[in-house]
């Protein structure tokens, strides 16, 4: 199987009034071709800024440094001309707010004929042929008629279709899908991931998904990554994650998810204490303060990601240290 994207030591620092602020530190992770990688972790942990770096949306004050190669050539160092050719056409991104990807003053017609004329040669009857298509194939009702309406016309839910459809109307072949459906409700969520997994399936397209919800990564993905602090805490294969999480913060996002435990139970085994903040991340192990697993070095060094037997990745002083583990647990 062909790598799509090979993420080699990749940081991101920005620059802010109160100094550097290191957002995401030394991330590795290769995707094959038709394979699904979630990122997941509490708010502020880099996910979104990481992917928006790869498609050269990063903010003027940030920079990133390391390697993201699609398909072999490396993102961070096209030009914006070579950027263009790429980003909507062979890789997508949807992001949190359809807003941002709409165009308000065209109408959704406009917009969608436009990138196929641009981008795939299509005359102006065959593109709004494909647009309609797009539009039906996610679940927008009466899409010929609908798809000469403004962003604003629709529903939240729609909108979010809309914008899925935009995404996909060139057939990328990698779909970076953030937060898609966190804006909606419980039954629209679980269809657009229905899609998601079944234009996976159609297409052979990889995705990336990035979330707060390890649930919505287990019908969906192949791998996993979760981050904490702008770290990779661990990272892996989805089932022996799912089954057999290694790190603390891994098992307590596992153990507060809403399908396993009850809405009561929730606060229970929710973690304890808030995301940290990277101007001040502690030392040793960001997760520490707030880790009931906590041993000397975590507060002393930062543990580097290694892999246990099962192959997966995991960055935690409590799981490399074999004796303590199996005095403490
Ligand atoms: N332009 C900026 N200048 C300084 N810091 C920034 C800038 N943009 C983002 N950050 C910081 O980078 C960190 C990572 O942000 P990112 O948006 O990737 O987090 P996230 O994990 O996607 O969170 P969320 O789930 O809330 O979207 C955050 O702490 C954020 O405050």
């Amino acid at each position: 199987m062909d790598t799509i994207l090979e993420i080699k030591n990749f940081s991101i620092e920005f620059e802010t009034p109160e100094g550097q602020v290191l957002a995401v530190s030394n991330m590795n992770v290769a995707l094959k071709k038709g394979q699904s990688l979630g990122v997941v972790g509490e708010s502020g942990s880099g996910k979104t800024q990481t992917f928006l770096a790869l498609m050269g949306l990063l903010a003027k004050n940030g920079r990133c440094s390391g390697q993201a190669s699609f398909y072999g050539h490396d993102l961070l160092q096209m030009s914006v001309e070579q950027l263009n050719q790429i980003r909507g056409v062979k890789m997508s991104m949807i992001f949190q707010d359809p807003m941002t990807s709409l165009n308000p003053y065209l109408r959704v017609s406009r917009q969608m004929t436009e990138v196929l004329i641009e981008h795939k040669n299509y005359n102006k009857k065959d593109a709004l042929e494909k647009a309609i298509h797009m539009l039906d194939l996610v679940g927008i009702p009466d899409p010929s008629r609908r798809i000469h309406m403004y962003s604003h016309e629709f529903s939240g839910g729609m909108r979010q279709r809309v914008m899925i459809a935009m995404a996909l109307l060139c057939e990328p072949d990698l779909l970076i899908a953030d937060e898609p459906t966190t804006a909606l409700d419980v039954t629209i969520q679980a269809q657009i991931l229905e899609l998601l997994d079944e234009l996976k399936q159609k297409l052979g397209m990889s995705i990336v998904i990035i979330t707060h919800d390890l649930g919505v990564v287990a019908g969906l993905c192949d791998q996993v990554m979760v981050m904490y602090g702008g770290r990779v805490a661990e990272h892996g294969d989805v089932q022996q994650i799912f089954y057999h999480p290694q790190h603390p913060y891994t098992q307590g996002l596992l153990q507060s998810m809403p399908s396993l435990v009850s809405e009561l139970d929730q606060a229970l085994y929710s973690i304890p204490g808030h995301p940290p903040n990277l101007q001040s991340l502690p030392a040793g192990c960001a997760f520490n303060p707030r880790c009931a697993k906590c041993i000397d070095a975590c507060s002393q060094t930062q543990p580097e990601l290694l892999a246990v037997a099962s192959g997966t990745m995991v960055a935690c002083h409590h799981v490399h240290t074999p004796h303590v583990a199996e005095n403490l647990s």
